[in-house]
């Protein structure tokens, strides 16, 4: 299974969204957090602006739906042009029958679990989603610290997805830099979410290279 690196723009300059997004042109997607005040506390865009970015992004779009009612919400994303959407298992009233609904719309589906959320309700659900989503911060705010703590949950679900033989990547979202992509990476997580690692960075470019030179080192078993 292939690593990916999706840099966040919630970390970027939102006065210039198409110029962050060149700047992380040779990332696998753009992550795109929204955020609806509600589901979390903090506000950032929605559907125009997910609708302008994936006209003009040099890569696709991984939208992160951090938005209650998302069986309502979420199908209006794929018609936006994401071509993944991920929405939160607390957010959803029936998380089988809205992946169906994504996927039908053509897009990959992906489901999100909140530090406290378990995966044990989804291990038998596992091939109705193209990814898991394994939040390693409280959502709602880049910059915050990479919650180890997270790391068994990751572990059983790769081993899950593993032992029933499925092609669904694992996700990981929060505090993912230099210091900590390598433990998840160890845990089993082929997909990586990292904002202010990035943004931060003197050079995005420099610095999605780096993270995905990490990762790799350490992803040979899965
Ligand atoms: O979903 C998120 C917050 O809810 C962000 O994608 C995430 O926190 C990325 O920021 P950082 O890499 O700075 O932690």
């Amino acid at each position: 299974m292939g690593i990916l690196i999706n840099p966040s723009i919630l970390s970027a300059d939102f006065a210039n969204l198409e110029s962050e997004l060149a700047a992380i042109s040779a990332a696998d997607y753009a992550h795109i957090d929204v955020m609806d005040n509600h589901f979390v506390p903090n506000l950032t865009l929605g559907l125009p602006i997910v609708e302008r970015l994936a006209k003009v992004s040099p890569i696709p779009l991984d939208a992160h739906l951090m938005i209650e009612n998302a069986d309502l919400h979420a199908p209006a994303y794929a018609e936006a042009g994401a071509a993944s959407v991920t929405f939160h298992a607390e957010a959803a009233k029936a998380p089988v029958r809205l992946a169906r609904e994504l996927r039908s719309k053509g897009v990959r589906a992906a489901i999100a679990l909140k530090p406290a959320t378990p995966i044990e309700p989804y291990l038998d659900l596992l091939g109705e989603f193209d990814m898991i989503l394994i939040m390693t911060v409280e959502p709602g705010f880049g910059g915050q610290q990479f919650l180890d703590v997270c790391l068994p949950k990751i572990q059983r679900t790769r081993a899950a997805i593993s032992a029933a033989n499925l092609d669904v990547w694992v996700q990981v979202d929060g505090g993912v830099s230099a210091k900590t992509i390598e433990r998840a990476a160890d845990a089993g997580a082929n997909v990586f979410v990292a904002g202010s690692a990035v943004y931060s960075a003197e050079k995005p470019a420099a610095a999605v290279d780096e993270l995905r030179q990490l990762a790799q080192a350490r992803c040979g078993g899965h």
